[in-house]
């Protein structure tokens, strides 16, 4: 097929190697590199070709690896490294994958192998690499707001369940006890009334501020109504959870809130249930709390009940 290439287009395409952005290297048997275009030579961290022609795969990673230059090499053991790599080469006779360097740039390279010479095609994916870390930013930051109350910061109800639902399977699989607790500011209808919405807003902030600082990191805390909050403790029994339970009654009847300079005093009711070792879901632990929670609030708000 090469002798069929005529001289004018052997020029030609040599012409085109060495104008191309893609680097393109030819490794002989003894893994030397035969041929290189520029591109491929800088992608090393070499400035001419005359400078790489000749070298081995291992001495120009090595090159790369200890001047810090051109492809990314995250090691601590460039020998393992290299061990690694030279299993890997020529162990079939096509493979590709991607490499970033050192100025932040994305190559695929493509390895063929053709009789005993290992064609290495690189193409720079440097702006799909960017529009796909994008997306994967804009994705998480999605199923962030998903799963969060935007007024509080904390979950979201559904969110909650989700997570409440596979901790507490957790829980009853290892055996350890977890309590709910649901938590409804009493009277709020009258902090609107009294101070306006915009008020009753920071109230809801402060108060969610409050109650996390009296919960565990593992607790899961979440914003499940409007002006209603459910915490889920993963192995706490009963006793742990009414301790819990009266640290947060005591952090929101103690002291007002001040908002905008004015003292907007609060209190909230609990309502908790601790399962123990029945096989109830989250729903029914649910149900089961937020009966406590009536109970709390017929029987004169402010207090807990379990
Ligand atoms: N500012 C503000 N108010 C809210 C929000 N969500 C719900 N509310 C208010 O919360 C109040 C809840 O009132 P009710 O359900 O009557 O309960 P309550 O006044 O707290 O009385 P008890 O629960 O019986 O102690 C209503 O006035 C809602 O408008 C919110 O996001 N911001």
């Amino acid at each position: 097929m090469i002798n069929s290439l005529s001289q004018e287009l052997q020029y030609i395409l040599l012409q085109a190697l060495n104008k191309t952005d893609d680097s393109i290297a030819i490794f002989d048997q003894y893994d030397e590199i035969a041929y290189c275009n520029l591109s491929f030579a800088n992608l090393f961290g070499f400035e001419t070709v005359d400078m790489i022609v000749g070298k081995s795969f291992s001495q120009i990673i090595s090159n790369s690896y200890y001047n810090k230059t051109g492809v990314n090499i995250e090691t601590n053991d460039i020998e393992a490294w290299l061990h690694t790599a030279n299993m890997k080469r020529r162990s079939t006779s096509h493979r590709s994958f991607e490499i970033d360097t050192k100025d932040g740039s994305w190559f695929l390279i493509t390895e063929q192998l053709v009789d005993e010479y290992l064609f290495l095609y690189a193409t720079n994916i440097t702006a799909s690499k960017i529009q796909q870390f994008e997306l994967l930013k804009t994705q998480k930051q999605l199923a962030s707001l998903a799963a969060t109350d935007s007024l509080t910061g904390i979950y979201n109800r559904r969110h909650f369940y989700l997570v409440a639902n596979n901790e507490l399977i957790r829980c009853q699989r290892k055996n350890l006890s977890a309590s709910i607790m649901i938590l409804d500011i009493d009277h709020f209808k009258l902090v609107n009334d009294n101070y306006g919405h915009s008020c009753g807003d920071n109230v809801l902030k402060s108060f969610t501020d409050r109650i996390n600082k009296e919960l565990r990191s593992y607790d899961i805390f979440a914003r499940i109504g409007g002006e209603e909050f459910a915490v889920l403790l993963p192995d706490a029994n009963k006793e742990n959870a009414l301790d819990i339970a009266e640290r947060c009654r005591k952090a929101i009847s103690d002291s007002p809130f001040i908002i905008d300079g004015v003292n907007v005093a609060v209190t909230t009711s609990i309502g908790m249930y601790t399962y123990e070792s029945d096989a109830d879901g989250l729903e029914q632990i649910m149900k089961l709390a937020d009966k406590n929670l009536y109970i709390a609030k017929v029987s004169g708000r402010n207090k807990i009940c379990s």
